[in-house]
């Protein structure tokens, strides 16, 4: 009997983005995302992990362009919308968070009338019906006191309750796919741990696929099922996390793993029958400072690649 293979939501054919028209920031990425699957894009600072999502969502900037490939979003190329097409996308079925979110909120709204005016831009709702979904949409983040901080302005906010406004905000329609760039890079490690564990948990609840952008393999690990490792533009190789740890095939991604700054004087041993990846894991969930990705292409280089 044939099994059926669920549809991807979101299908990343041979994208090229360049200036002009060259294609010389992104040489053909392909990759695909399954309905509610977290899938990670791990890579050093200019890989291309960044721009490759925000050509997802349809927000790259001049002079950077999309000069060849095809993203397939619920079988719809998104590079052939027009920009009325692509705003009623975002917000609605497609949605993203960032890693700053004051330079994403408006400073002059109250994140209540933020969070309202998605219920009444893509759902039609009045704005009374909207403000009492805003406080809900708070609470659903674990804002405490939401009716109260409905009225709030982003600056009289932490940066971690922001975040949470931003996910309420990115969450509200229910998307079919969460775009998350370095959610948490911009937060202290107690808070990024809480903010992450609150992304897998709504994504989970909701069915929502994540694309997670990050340098940081601590948060990769705790969060994605897939990982694709980005080097100058190309993806050079992708994986279930597990495998990745316990096997990285490509020399790039076995010199990502081995710049990762030890945790400590902790080792595999002494932590008896834990994985690498169960502990990397365990101790971002903690909220202890999770290792990042140091460049690695020095040592690359002295490795005679
Ligand atoms: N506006 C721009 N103009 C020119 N080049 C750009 C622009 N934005 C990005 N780039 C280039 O595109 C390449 C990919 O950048 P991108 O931001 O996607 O990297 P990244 O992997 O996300 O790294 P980071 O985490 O530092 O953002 C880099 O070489 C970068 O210098």
């Amino acid at each position: 009997m044939s099994k059926t293979v669920p549809a991807s939501i979101l299908s990343v054919r041979d994208l090229r983005i360049g200036i002009g028209n060259q294609s010389d920031l992104l040489h053909g990425v392909s990759f695909d995302i399954l309905p509610g699957e977290t899938y990670g894009l791990v890579g050093e600072s200019g890989s291309g992990k960044s721009i490759t999502g925000l050509s997802v969502l349809g927000l790259l900037k001049r002079p950077l362009q999309v000069t060849g490939g095809s993203i397939l979003f619920r079988e719809q190329d998104v590079l052939k919308l027009n920009k009325r097409e692509r705003r009623r996308l975002r917000g609605d079925r497609m949605a993203m968070v960032f890693q700053e979110p004051m330079t994403a909120l408006n400073p002059l709204a109250t994140v209540g009338r933020q969070i309202a005016e998605m219920f009444v831009v893509h759902r039609g709702l009045s704005w009374a019906q909207a403000r009492l979904k805003a406080v809900e949409a708070l609470e659903t983040v674990h804002v405490p006191a939401p009716d109260e901080r409905a009225r709030s302005y982003p600056h009289q906010l932490s940066g971690g309750m922001r975040q949470r406004v931003m996910i309420a905000i990115a969450l509200a329609c229910r998307p079919d796919l969460l775009i998350a760039d370095e959610p948490t890079t911009a937060l202290d490690v107690t808070v990024q741990a809480e903010v992450l564990k609150l992304i897998a948990e709504l994504c989970q609840r909701e069915g929502t696929a994540v694309l997670l952008v990050s340098h940081d393999l601590g948060v990769i690990a705790n969060m994605c099922r897939r990982v694709g490792v980005m080097d100058r533009g190309r993806l050079v190789e992708e994986q279930d996390t597990r495998a990745l740890f316990e096997t990285p095939l490509h020399p790039y991604t076995r010199g990502l793993l081995a710049a990762r700054p030890r945790l400590g004087s902790r080792t595999i041993s002494e932590r008896g029958r834990l994985t690498e990846l169960d502990e990397l894991v365990a101790d971002t969930q903690r909220g202890r400072d999770a290792p990042t990705l140091v460049t690695p292409r020095g040592m690359l280089a002295e490795a005679g690649r």
